[in-house]
C-alpha cells in the first residue's frame, strides 16, 4: 500500500497526510487546527485497507478499543451512531455491525415514508436496542432528537437515490457528520453540498474495502498507462438483488478508470441483471439472489483475439457493513476527538482518498452524461 500511495500522486493518502502536521507528528494540536483541517478536506469519498489481509471491524481488538474508547476521553461514551434507511437491508445490517463494534444506536431514525404528525411511525428492534422510526416529515425532529442524545453523533445512510440530496442537506444544516453509503442522486450537488457546509463525510458508492482497493488499482493502472486500451472493447455486467433501484454506482466508478485507459463507453451500455435467468449466467448461487453484488468488466480487442476480464463478486452485505462501521469511527476521530497524541495512530489501517480543491478542479473534466465518475477519483458514486 506504500507502493499505491506513492504511486497515486493526486489524492491518495492515509488518514496521517490529511491530518494537520503537527497532528502528524503526534503532537497535541488546537482544536482550531482541527477545524482548520476539516475546512479544508471535508469530504471523503472512498478508502481502503493498507494491509492486504481482511480486517474484521468487531473483532479487531485495536478498532474495537478505538469504538469504546472513541469519545471517551472527552464525553465518557462510546460513539453514537444513528443509522438512517433502518428498516432497509443495508440500514439494518449496518446497525448490527455498528453494535457488535461497540457503538452505541442513536434509538431514532426517519424514513421517506409519511407518518403521524405527533410520535414515531414505526419501532424497530436492533439487537435488543429499540428505535423510533419518525416518518418524512418529522425528520428534522429525529435530528433533534439525535442531537439530544449526543452532540457527538455520526449519520450513517442507507436510504434511496432519491434521498441523497435531501438527507445531505439535512444532516450539513443540522451539524452532523455522515457517511453516505447511498448510491445515485446529483452526486455533484451532493459534494457542494457538503463542502459549502461546516460537517465532514465520507461518501462513497462502495463500503467494502477489498472492492475499494481494486477500484484504486485500477485508477492506479489508469494514471500510469492512460490510454493503454485505446481502441479495445469493454463490456460491463452487474448483477444484484431485484429491489436494487439504480445502476451499480460501483460499475460507474471503475468504468471511470477505464475510460482515463482509453476505452469508449456510455453508462447506458451497462448490462443492469436483475432477475433469475441472469444471476443463473453470472452464477450467483441461488441463496444470494436477494443479496449480492457481480461484477464482471470484459475489455477485448478489435479482432477479439485479445481479453481481459476483470470481476468483483460480492455475496452478502457484510463487507459493506464492516467498511461503514470504520467510515464512522474514522468520521469521528477526525471530527470530535481533539487531536492528542496517538490519536490518528489508532487508524492505521486504511488509506483514505480524499476531495481537494486541485481534484476538484482536475474531475471537473471527467463528467460522463451528467454524473460524475467515481472511483479513485473519487468523487461520485
Ligand atoms: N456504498 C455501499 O457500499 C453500498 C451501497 N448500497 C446502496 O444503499 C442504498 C440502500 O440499499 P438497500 O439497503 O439495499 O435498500 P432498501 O430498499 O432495502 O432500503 C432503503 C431504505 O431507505 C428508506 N427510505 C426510503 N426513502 C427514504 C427517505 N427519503 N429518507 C430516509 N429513508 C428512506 C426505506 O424505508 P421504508 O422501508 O420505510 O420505505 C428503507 O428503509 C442503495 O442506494 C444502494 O445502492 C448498498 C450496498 C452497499
Ligand atoms: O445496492 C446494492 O446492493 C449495492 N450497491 C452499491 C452500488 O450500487 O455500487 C454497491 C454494491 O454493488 C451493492
Amino acid at each position: 500500500m506504500q507502493a499505491l500511495r506513492s504511486a497515486s500522486p493526486v489524492c491518495s493518502c492515509s488518514s496521517q497526510d490529511f491530518a494537520p502536521s503537527s497532528v502528524r507528528k503526534n503532537v497535541a494540536c488546537s482544536e482550531r487546527s482541527f477545524v482548520a483541517l476539516k475546512s479544508t478536506s471535508r469530504v471523503w469519498s472512498s478508502f481502503v485497507p493498507r494491509y492486504s489481509h481482511n480486517v474484521t471491524v468487531s473483532r479487531h481488538p485495536q478498532i474495537r478499543a478505538s469504538a469504546m474508547g472513541e469519545t471517551e476521553s472527552s464525553t465518557g461514551e462510546p460513539g453514537w451512531v444513528m443509522v438512517n434507511g433502518l428498516s432497509g437491508k443495508m440500514g439494518l445490517e449496518t446497525a448490527k455491525a455498528a453494535l457488535e463494534a461497540g457503538l452505541q444506536l442513536v434509538p431514532y431514525s426517519f424514513t421517506g415514508r409519511m407518518g403521524p404528525d405527533q410520535g414515531p411511525l414505526s419501532k424497530i428492534d436492533v439487537e435488543g436496542v429499540e428505535v423510533e422510526v419518525y416518518g418524512f416529515g418529522q425528520r428534522e425532529l429525529a435530528m433533534d432528537l439525535c442531537k439530544q442524545v449526543s452532540r457527538r453523533a455520526v449519520v450513517i445512510d442507507y436510504t434511496v437515490p432519491a434521498a441523497v440530496i435531501g438527507n445531505a442537506s439535512l444532516y450539513c444544516s443540522a451539524g452532523v457528520p455522515f457517511v453516505m453509503g447511498t448510491t445515485g442522486g446529483d452526486r455533484e450537488k451532493l459534494m457542494r453540498i457538503v463542502n459549502d457546509s461546516k460537517i465532514c463525510a465520507v461518501i462513497a458508492p462502495q463500503m467494502g474495502k477489498q472492492v475499494v482497493a481494486f477500484q484504486a488499482a485500477m485508477e492506479i493502472m489508469a494514471e500510469q498507462f492512460p490510454g493503454a486500451f485505446s481502441g479495445y472493447k469493454l463490456k460491463v455486467t452487474e448483477s444484484h438483488q431485484s429491489t436494487k433501484l439504480d445502476t451499480s454506482g460501483t460499475a460507474k466508478a471503475v468504468i471511470s478508470s477505464f475510460k482515463k485507459l482509453g476505452l469508449n463507453f456510455d453508462l447506458d451500455q451497462i448490462t443492469s441483471v436483475r432477475e433469475e435467468e441472469g444471476y443463473k449466467a453470472m452464477q450467483v448461487p441461488e441463496d444470494y439472489y436477494n443479496a449480492h453484488a457481480f461484477h464482471t468488466y470484459r475489455v477485448s480487442s478489435p479482432d477479439d483475439t485479445v481479453a481481459f476480464e476483470f470481476k468483483h463478486n460480492v455475496c452478502g452485505r457484510k463487507i459493506y457493513a464492516q467498511g461503514t462501521v470504520d467510515a464512522v469511527l474514522f468520521l469521528m476521530n477526525k471530527f470530535f476527538n481533539p487531536p492528542k497524541r496517538g490519536n490518528v495512530d489508532e487508524f492505521p489501517n486504511f488509506v483514505f482518498r480524499f476531495r481537494s480543491k486541485r481534484m476538484e478542479n482536475w474531475r471537473g473534466t471527467s463528467r460522463i452524461s451528467g454524473e460524475v465518475p467515481v472511483g479513485s477519483d473519487s468523487v461520485a458514486f
